[in-house]
């Protein structure tokens, strides 16, 4: 049950110190009832300090974390209705996979039947019904893991929290893992807090994303929003692949326009005047044309990379090497040659 406006946890001003590492440095975010909400950063930035104080194995030094409405900031681990599921497997090996996934039911004082009853609906939920007997050690890497969230899962817990659970299986398993984790996400309708240093995974899956840095939340949104839409330049550059520019704020023709790589560069619009800016242009929002365009440059580099062709320009104006993505065909160009190039109307994000 979430509280009565939808929000199921909450963090407020929350601080973590380690003697003299600030860890985390006064967040504050919400996670919604039946929302997979994904906390991503690069590594050190605080998201596994703040997933344990969520789950009650780390106690924050100031601020406090409710879950379902109670004040839960002191709690132990075992007063919160929260499981965890870690990178690292941690499944009881002198047990078999039905007893694993039972073994907190059975803790919990659930009668045998409605025990067997519900381990099998969870191996059922990931997929690995009939799986009750087996040992877990002779099951595949992503097998294990499946096994530990239908652990996770099967008590039902308000909040489920995931610590890098994917990031020791290689990458088709990992891709195939996502798309079963968001589809369990929709079966079960219930809420997940997802911890990642993989923004690719943070994308895919999350409802909503917290964009970490150095013990700070720099931006909270749908995964559009985030992409499209970064609050800040570390944002832009962490999430997804982007081009900076070093702008400066003009007039021109009565309006205020940034203009980057001075007179052979290109102008966006912007709001507001401010002197010096940064421009962010995503890869795919520059587009090769035929004459014209706002600036013209030479191919340096060019990779084929099947549904997509990424390419180096060097532009005629003074700064560094543009990155273009071309979706799908690769446009017949080759290194060496001198191009034109657009950029999407709107597109750009201006700091
Ligand atoms: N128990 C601890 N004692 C001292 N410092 C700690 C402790 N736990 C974490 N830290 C420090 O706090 C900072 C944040 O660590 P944390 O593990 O939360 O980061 P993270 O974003 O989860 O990183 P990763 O993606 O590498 O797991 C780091 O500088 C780390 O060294």
């Amino acid at each position: 049950m979430a509280a009565h406006d939808g929000t199921l946890v909450e963090l407020d001003d929350v601080r973590k110190e380690f003697g003299d590492v600030v860890a985390v440095k006064g967040i504050d975010f919400d996670i919604r009832q039946g929302e997979f909400f994904t906390l991503v950063g690069p590594s050190g930035c605080g998201k596994t300090t703040t997933l344990r104080m969520i789950s009650g194995f780390e106690r924050p030094t100031e601020g406090r974390v409710r879950i379902d409405g109670r004040e839960m900031t002191s709690f132990p681990p075992e007063a919160r209705d929260t499981n965890l599921v870690f990178q690292h497997l941690s499944l009881f090996p002198h047990m078999s996979v039905g007893e694993n996934v039972g073994y907190g039911l059975k803790k919990a004082g659930v009668d045998a039947d409605e025990r067997d009853e519900r381990v099998r609906e969870y191996l059922d939920l990931v997929d690995l019904g009939g799986y009750a007997d087996r040992d877990p050690a002779d099951l595949s890497g992503g097998q294990q893991q499946r096994v530990a969230l239908a652990r996770a899962l099967v008590n039902e817990p308000a909040v489920l929290l995931l610590d890098e659970p994917l990031s020791s299986l290689d990458r088709k398993l990992r891709k195939r893992m996502q798309v079963e984790l968001r589809q369990i996400h929709e079966q079960t309708q219930g809420s997940f807090f997802y911890v990642t240093h993989d923004q690719e995974v943070a994308m895919t899956l999350s409802d909503r994303i917290a964009v970490m840095n150095e013990g700070r939340i720099e931006q909270i949104g749908p995964p559009e929003k985030i992409y499209r839409d970064p609050a800040t330049e570390f944002v832009a550059d962490f999430i997804g692949d982007t081009n900076l520019f070093d702008g400066e704020v003009i007039d021109r023709d009565g309006d205020r326009v940034v203009r980057v790589g001075g007179p052979d560069g290109f102008v966006v619009p912007v709001d507001g005047a401010r002197g010096d800016v940064t421009v962010s242009v995503r890869p795919e929002d520059f587009t090769l044309v035929p004459e014209g365009g706002d600036f013209t440059g030479e191919v340096t580099e060019r990779y084929f990379q099947g549904d997509r062709t990424n390419f180096v320009i060097d532009p005629d104006f003074d700064a560094e090497a543009v990155q273009i993505v071309i979706q799908g065909r690769e446009g017949g160009v080759d290194t060496g040659e001198r191009v034109a190039v657009d950029v999407v109307d709107g597109a750009p994000v201006v700091f």
